[in-house]
């Protein structure tokens, strides 16, 4: 069940006790014929959606929040919105949460939030279209205010875990100013090199020797840098650049 509030700022937020994911619902409002942005928030998600079809585990403590965006801006530039989304998370967490400090908070390639080596936060952003066929975006937050999940192939943890107990809606708060400030120096893709520029300076590994796992390939090299489509730019030791645009990419860092 659904219910429509107004929390200062223009974009309107809607709030639902349970639903399956805010995602597939922001999705499915674009289809419907939703013109303006509007913000999707859950208590609780049945079918949280994570990347490449994984679930996401939504229980009641944490952040499960859709921006749902009918006319983001040019196709081409829709990608980069992952890293519009990951600085105002970024933002957003530092500004309800500042008792941690900067440092501790990086950006994963493509759209992990890490805290203190932990994956605190996922981003999904999913490309869709409005009513008349027009490019549209729905860009999903999970944020671990309360709980992590213990049984996953890499660390996960919490804002609570790491004394730094924040009420979801606190954050939605501050995601909502966070992401209109980044939307605005994104400015449907002008503003991109400010983007990039900031993204890269909380990048984990930026400059760094990594080791990507796509696959069952792996690739080794410099991270040098990331693409106007937000593709991975690694220089192998061979001098040859790989191009890594997507897969179930980790990164691994020398210890
Ligand atoms: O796999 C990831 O890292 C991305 C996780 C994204 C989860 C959020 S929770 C709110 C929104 N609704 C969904 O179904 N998924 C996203």
């Amino acid at each position: 069940m659904a219910h429509y509030e107004f929390q200062g700022s223009t974009v309107p937020i809607v709030r639902f006790t349970q639903i399956g994911s805010t995602n597939a619902e922001g999705l499915a409002r674009l289809q419907r014929g939703e013109t303006v942005p509007v913000w999707l928030v859950a208590d609780i998600q049945t079918a949280g959606r994570g990347r490449r079809g994984r679930l996401w585990t939504s229980e009641l403590g944490n952040l499960f929040a859709t921006l749902v965006l009918p006319n983001p801006g040019p196709a081409a530039n829709l990608p980069q919105l992952c890293f519009v989304a990951g600085l105002a998370l970024r933002d957003a967490v530092l500004s309800a949460a500042p008792q941690l400090a900067s440092e501790t908070l990086k950006l994963k390639w493509p759209n992990d939030l890490l805290l203190d080596g932990g994956k605190v936060a996922g981003i999904l952003v999913e490309g869709g279209s409005d009513a008349a066929g027009k490019p549209a975006v729905v860009i999903g937050f999970g944020v671990n205010c309360l709980h992590h999940p213990e049984d996953l192939p890499y660390k996960a943890t919490s804002l609570e875990a790491n004394g730094a107990p924040t009420a979801p809606d606190r954050l939605l708060e501050a995601l909502d100013l966070a992401m209109a400030v980044r939307l605005n120096q994104w400015n449907a893709g002008a503003g991109f090199q400010g983007i990039r520029s900031d993204w890269m300076r909380h990048a984990l590994g930026m400059g760094d020797q990594v080791s990507v796992k796509i696959g069952t390939r792996e690739v080794v090299g410099r991270f040098e840098n990331i693409d106007a489509r937000g593709a991975m730019m690694l220089r192998r030791r061979d001098g040859v650049a790989e191009i890594i645009t997507a897969g179930d990419v980790s990164l691994h860092l020398p210890e």
